[in-house]
């Protein structure tokens, strides 16, 4: 696929985060943000008239910091947040997370390698470090979660998540796409989750395209191999869209 041909000025841009802009690292804070990222997504959302969000299973908090000094319109914790293009933030309220807290840590006091993320909104059991261990953190999270009320089970990339039910990237976006400047637009949406498949179906029902990260059965129409071949194909675009439009009013 080839994003000099995708995009145009007519285009929204909706992108996932971690294994889609950046490379997947051993733990959520070893990540690596090259330092050409920034520029390019900045030059992006000039091109595209503001068009181009974050939809991450991150907090708005984090992405922000990863991403400054730019600040785009972002969906944070799959869609539990949202700051839209005005910078107006909207959360949906947190049902009680105390049983899969709880759940969580007690198997973290078990085994070291295991991670907790506390995001406000949800909690995340990461088990990258403890692979056998995916059975076990599914299974509690699971039975927490049906001990509580208005929480749902989210797998993710090596990673167990108790997150609100009616949050979801597809709303996430489909609510980008209501107001301005993405209204109207053809929507555009790159990640390479499982977690990302509903927002795939929300821009492919929509007249856009899903473009999947990497490996694995997906609902998108087109295919990239890894962040790295994603990040080339912005800064190509960019190079050969962005820095020829001046030249060409
Ligand atoms: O929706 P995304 O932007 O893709 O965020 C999904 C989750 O990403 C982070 O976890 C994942 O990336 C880590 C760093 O590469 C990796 O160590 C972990 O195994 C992955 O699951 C983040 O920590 C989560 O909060 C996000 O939900």
């Amino acid at each position: 696929m080839n994003f000099v041909e995708i995009l145009s000025p007519a285009c929204a841009l909706f992108l996932d985060f971690d294994g889609t802009l950046v490379d997947i690292a051993p733990e959520p804070g070893a990540i690596v943000v090259p330092c050409s990222l920034v520029p390019t997504l900045s030059a992006l959302q000039t091109y595209l008239g503001g068009a181009v969000a974050v939809v991450s299973g991150r907090s708005i908090r984090e992405l922000d910091t990863y991403l400054a000094p730019l600040q785009l319109p972002v969906a944070g914790v799959h869609g539990a947040e949202r700051r839209d293009a005005s910078g107006a933030l909207d959360r949906v309220e947190p049902a009680s997370l105390e049983e899969v807290t709880r759940a969580a840590l007690a198997l973290r006091a078990r085994d070291a390698r295991l991670l907790v993320e506390e995001k406000g909104t949800s909690v995340a059991l990461h088990y990258r470090r403890a692979p056998e261990l995916e059975r076990e953190c599914i299974d509690a999270m699971a039975a927490a979660v049906d001990r509580s009320e208005g929480l749902a089970l989210l797998r993710g990339k090596m990673v167990v998540e108790a997150k609100p039910c009616g949050a979801s990237k597809g709303a996430a976006i489909e609510a980008f796409l209501r107001e301005p400047p993405f209204a109207g637009r053809t929507p555009v949406f790159v990640g390479d989750d499982v977690t990302d498949e509903a927002g795939f179906e929300a821009v492919q029902r929509l007249g856009g395209l899903g473009v999947k990260v990497g490996e694995g059965p997906s609902a998108a129409w087109q295919r990239l191999a890894d962040p790295g071949a994603l990040r080339l194909e912005f800064e190509r675009a960019v190079a050969t869209k962005v820095a020829a439009t001046p030249a060409e009013q």
